[in-house]
């Protein structure tokens, strides 16, 4: 559906962008993940067409009609949710029945049919993304892209976003959704792109990326210390009063911590097989906690 090649982009002398290359296929939701300043925002504004003074090649492969979920909210406060859903609808090309038809849909889509004649300064945070989200979607778009959509919101309308873009996945639309909360992305997405710095670091399938990147790990929590030669199956760090070795052979390491306690016939409180998760890889891939 859309192929980025070699995407640069400069604010000043600052470059925010460098050498981006995408291909997101129709019908997936590929999540864009990266902590605060990563670049994230700058090129989903690419893809929107809002930014057009950049290097390197955008190409959609249809005529693809895009639905912009922007990362501040842009509505009109003094005015009810149906007159922003009116106001984006015409921007959109709608009107008369269709248009009319459209808002009592997408009111309902976004679970705000009650409040439609409310003011929008009486909503609360959470009610205001999901009517940003329901502006971007009269037009009935192919590709859905939205920036951070569930930040600062209650977990209530967090779930039913979430519920959307199921919805939205299920319809066969195709979803770019930036966030970095990784466990949003693990949740919603079939693929992620990392970007750090400005650069994509790790691209691919969710499957790909825990297969390529991802070290097994147990933890082992008990009151004896670790035996010495636990080092030889891994690295070793404390956490939550316990012990995480990352190892390739877990399997073999818990027998190895199994046999140890019972010689030492100690109590074992915890001994479990972590799974990997992105988290953990984004950190071993850029050093960073995606957490604020
Ligand atoms: N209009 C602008 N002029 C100058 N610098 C900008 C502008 N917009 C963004 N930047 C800078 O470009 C870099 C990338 O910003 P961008 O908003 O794309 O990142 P992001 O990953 O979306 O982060 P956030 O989650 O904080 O929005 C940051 O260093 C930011 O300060």
């Amino acid at each position: 559906m859309l192929t980025l090649n070699g995407i640069y982009k400069n604010y000043g002398k600052k470059t925010v962008l460098s050498n981006i290359s995408l291909q997101v296929s129709k019908g997936i939701c590929l999540g864009l993940v990266g902590p605060n300043g990563a670049g994230k925002s700058t090129l989903i504004k690419i893809i929107a067409s809002i930014i057009q003074d950049y290097r390197g090649e955008l190409r959609f492969s249809d005529s693809v009609r895009i639905g912009y979920v922007p990362q501040d909210i842009s509505l009109e406060e003094t005015v009810s949710a149906k007159d922003n859903l009116q106001f984006f609808g015409r921007l959109y090309g709608l009107s008369g029945k269709a248009l009319k038809e459209r808002i009592s849909e997408v009111l309902k889509e976004i679970g705000l049919e009650k409040r439609e004649k409310d003011k929008v300064q009486t909503f609360s945070g959470g009610m205001k993304r999901r009517l940003n989200i329901g502006c971007a979607i009269l037009h009935e778009p192919d590709l859905i892209i939205m920036d951070e959509p569930t930040v600062g919101i209650d977990p209530q309308s967090r779930q039913h976003i979430f519920q959307m873009v199921d919805r939205f996945r299920e319809a066969g639309k195709t979803i770019i959704y930036a966030s970095h909360y990784m466990e949003e992305i693990e949740r919603l997405c079939d693929e992620a792109a990392f970007i750090d710095h400005g650069k994509i670091v790790e691209n691919g399938t969710i499957q790909q990326i825990l297969q390529k990147h991802a070290v097994p790990s147990i933890f082992v929590k008990g009151g004896n210390a670790l035996p010495d030669k636990i080092n030889e199956f891994g690295s070793v760090a404390a956490k939550n009063g316990g012990y995480i070795v990352q190892t390739n052979r877990p399997l073999d390491a818990m027998e190895f911590v199994l046999q140890f306690y019972k010689e030492k016939n100690d109590q074992l409180e915890r001994l479990e097989l972590v799974q990997p998760i992105l988290e953990d890889v984004f950190f071993s891939l850029t050093g960073k906690e995606l957490r604020d």
